[in-house]
């Protein structure tokens, strides 16, 4: 596992889109496409916001890149809080990307036929690959959830689905979500974590004992890739 410091967080979000741009690029060398997971919440913005402006928005080769989720809010896609909004505005509006290459966890569906759904999507990709995703950007909410893993919720344990759809009480709303199996077999995962608020929680998820119901972030650990934490000082203070 690597730890990415910055000062703050608008350090933070040039760090990482200057190093996933040569991520990609070394990874475009190999091979003909990338697929890249994007995550919703409000930390990613500033990152996407970024790709899209120069020099990322020519250097990156945004046609051979194909876009999944996390997770989803079960909520219409014109919500504010949809997740695959959130993407298309800051980012995937902006830049050169082919429409097919687009994979949105629908909400136009009961959530646990879109979960069905994407899983067909999922497998048929990888289906003759080692790992999955070449690159899957999380984030981590206060309480230590990453994707639609929320403490304390039975998906955290989930072995053999790769998408799995529920109802969270505390929200009020269906989630979709990918699930550990499918995330730890990416050939990079990167968590990008901001501000004071996140501080407490990530000492315990990178330095506590393990306790994946506390702190489900702490199932994320590739068994074949690599690992990055991108965090700012504020969220980085307690470690
Ligand atoms: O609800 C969600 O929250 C997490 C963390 O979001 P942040 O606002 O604290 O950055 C996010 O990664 C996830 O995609 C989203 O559905």
């Amino acid at each position: 596992m690597e730890i990415h410091i910055a000062n703050d967080t608008g350090r933070l979000s040039h760090d990482l889109a200057a190093w996933l741009s040569d991520y990609i690029k070394e990874v475009m060398s190999k091979q003909d496409r990338f697929t890249f997971v994007l995550s919703g919440g409000s930390t990613p913005k500033q990152l996407y916001a970024l790709l899209a402006e120069s020099p990322y928005k020519e250097a990156i080769d945004w046609q051979k890149v194909h876009f999944f989720w996390g997770d989803e809010r079960a909520v219409p896609f014109e919500d504010s809080r949809n997740n695959a909004k959130m993407c298309y505005d800051e980012l995937l509006n902006k830049v050169p990307v082919h429409g097919d290459h687009i994979h949105i966890m629908r909400t136009d569906i009961e959530p646990q036929e879109a979960a069905l759904e994407y899983e067909k999507v999922l497998k048929q990709y990888f289906k003759d690959s080692e790992t999955t995703f070449d690159f899957v950007l999380l984030g981590m909410g206060d309480d230590g959830h990453t994707l639609s893993l929320f403490p304390g919720t039975e998906v955290i344990h989930e072995e053999d689905a790769w998408v799995k759809a529920f109802y969270l009480p505390a929200q009020q709303m269906f989630r979709i979500t990918l699930t550990a199996p499918i995330v730890n077999n990416a050939a990079c995962v990167a968590f990008l974590a901001a501000g004071a608020g996140k501080a407490e929680t990530l000492k315990h998820v990178l330095k506590g004992e393990p306790n994946i119901d506390l702190y489900p972030s702490q199932i994320i650990n590739p068994t074949k890739g690599q690992l990055h934490w991108f965090v700012d000082q504020a969220a980085a203070a307690m470690l």
